[in-house]
């Protein structure tokens, strides 16, 4: 019996099949690769692009975009600093369950703040969380403006919007950096997506022993 945050009284239920028992049926191991970096840096792109390469692999995976969870489980939240770090406490938990289930789980969130990643970091076992930084340069986001909103941002019309108006912490020590500092030498997207590839199966992700 325990309480664990405004939770009192509760108790830890624990099941006959476990996550080796599903990483045995899936053969392959449970993670989470969190992409993180500015709007525009190619977040989106490259975790598709992974879904799809490990997908072709017999892999089972998972795409978690920041973007598309906004859509349900998080659309009560803003952009406001204390928002953005419960969009990724709630992701980084909602990872953590699909890592267990045996998943390769991909969160493609701008997670701007250091210590919220960390955070999420914190929350798995091992070396089961793999940080990838797109470090994408502001001009190069600026240049693609996919979605018109650095536009907006820089006309004033969106306000707090990060790299402009708000704040972006590069990682520290990630796994996996995506260098795109010009728009000329961009490596293309399945060219991202192997690197990360190569990463999971050189430390053993993609079977289960
Ligand atoms: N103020 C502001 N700052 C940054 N981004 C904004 C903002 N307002 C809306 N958008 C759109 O929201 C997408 C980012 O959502 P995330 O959940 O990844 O953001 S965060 O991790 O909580 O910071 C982001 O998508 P991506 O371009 O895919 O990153 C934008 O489309
Ligand atoms: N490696 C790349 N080379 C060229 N264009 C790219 C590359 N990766 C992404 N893009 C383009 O950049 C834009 C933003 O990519 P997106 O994946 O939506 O970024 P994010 O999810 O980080 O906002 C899209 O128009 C996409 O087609």
């Amino acid at each position: 019996m325990s309480t664990v945050g405004n939770s009192t009284n509760i108790f830890w239920h624990e099941c006959g099949v476990g996550k080796i028992d599903r990483q045995k049926l899936l053969n392959q191991k449970g993670c989470v690769v969190w992409i993180t970096g500015l709007s525009g840096a190619g977040k989106s792109t490259v975790a598709c692009s992974l879904g799809r390469e490990l997908h072709n692999r017999g892999k089972l995976t998972y795409v978690l975009d920041g973007d598309n969870v906004r859509h349900g489980l998080n659309k009560d939240l803003g952009f406001k600093a204390e928002d953005r770090a419960e969009n990724i406490r709630r992701v980084g938990e909602v990872a953590k369950l699909f890592a267990d289930a045996g998943l390769i789980c991909i969160a493609s969130l701008i997670s701007p703040y250091r210590r919220d990643r960390d955070a999420c970091r914190a929350l798995m076992q091992d070396n089961n969380f793999i940080e990838v930084f797109m470090n994408t340069s502001l001009e190069v986001c600026e240049e693609r403006d996919a979605k018109g909103l650095y536009k907006l941002a820089r006309a004033g019309k969106i306000k707090g919007f990060t790299g402009i108006d708000d704040p972006y912490e590069p990682p520290l020590n990630c796994e996996i950096e995506i260098q795109q500092q010009n728009t000329e030498n961009c490596p293309s997207p399945s060219a991202m997506a192997g690197q990360i590839a190569s990463y999971l199966e050189e430390k053993g992700f993609l079977q289960e022993n």
